[in-house]
């Protein structure tokens, strides 16, 4: 059942009660070892359909955090729900089939088995699932504009094609969230813009939900929200980011990274 966009409190289609967010972290951090915190607790919740970019100097906790949201890495503390289910309340068995099946991924490296024609990598996520594909996965394929090249092995097919495809996959179960992880950085800007438009259409007529990591400013202008990070924790949100605004923040937080760390005699 496709429902409908809409944060905390919106009825679902049938009317029979409220949406589930999205993804809520409540308190979410991450301590790598004694004393190495990788993240310091979060509160977010993304409402479905909405696009954020995850932005921040290199080592504020990007990943850490995106893993955490994912279901990928455990938290030390806190709780993250995906559509309102509580990972740590799944066995290792269920979260692997809820990251499967409510979870769509897209990351630099496309991650395209190659062996598998087009049709059958977008297909993958519904056949492991134990699902037919029932023409979603075609419908997917023509959804990212490559309808005709189902028949291809992905290494026929450009980079950024490739990451269509990876759209495609992430797409075809109609997942509660995608997390994207520095989807473009394989990419020339060109063709990037091809693919941030892509996920922005999934958000904008799928009703999808996007969680995207990214170091390029131009690409967290697509995006509906930039969160920033930095060392660990959440220090700045922008709505409707603007490029310039988007690259003046990171020239600041990379001036307190690095005055942080020099402090702490990290570095050179
Ligand atoms: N498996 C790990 N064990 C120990 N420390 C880790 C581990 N993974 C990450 N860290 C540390 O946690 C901090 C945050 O790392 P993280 O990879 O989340 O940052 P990031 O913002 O994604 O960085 P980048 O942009 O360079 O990918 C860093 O100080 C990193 O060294």
């Amino acid at each position: 059942m496709r429902r409908q966009r809409g944060g905390s409190g919106t009825l679902d289609a049938a009317g029979a009660g409220p949406v589930a967010d999205a993804l809520t972290l409540r308190g979410v951090s991450r301590e790598y070892r004694r004393g190495v915190v990788a993240l310091h607790p979060v509160d977010l919740t993304v409402p479905r359909g909405r696009f954020l970019a995850v932005m921040g100097p290199s080592g504020s906790g990007k990943s850490t955090l995106l893993q955490c949201a994912a279901g990928l890495d455990r938290p030390t503390a806190g709780t993250v729900r995906i559509g309102g289910t509580e990972l740590a309340s799944l066995k290792e068995t269920a979260l692997t089939r809820l990251r499967r099946e409510r979870i769509g991924f897209v990351f630099q490296a496309h991650n395209l088995v190659p062996s598998l024609s087009v049709a059958e990598n977008v297909a993958l996520p519904l056949l492991l699932g134990g699902e037919q594909p029932d023409g979603r996965a075609v419908r997917a394929l023509a959804a990212v504009g490559l309808g005709e090249r189902g028949e291809d092995r992905p290494t026929e097919l450009s980079g950024g094609q490739r990451q269509r495809v990876a759209i495609a996959r992430a797409l075809v179960t109609e997942p509660d969230i995608v997390f994207a992880d520095e989807p473009t950085g394989a990419l020339d800007p060109a063709t990037a813009q091809g693919v941030l438009a892509l996920l922005r259409q999934a958000v904008d007529r799928g009703g999808h939900t996007v969680v995207m990591v990214t170091h390029d400013p131009a690409a967290a202008a697509w995006a509906d929200e930039a969160l920033f990070l930095a060392r660990g924790r959440v220090v700045e949100r922008l709505e409707r980011p603007g490029a310039d605004e988007v690259s003046r923040m990171m020239r600041d937080l990379g001036r307190d990274a690095g005055q942080g760390a020099a402090r702490e005699g990290w570095g050179a």
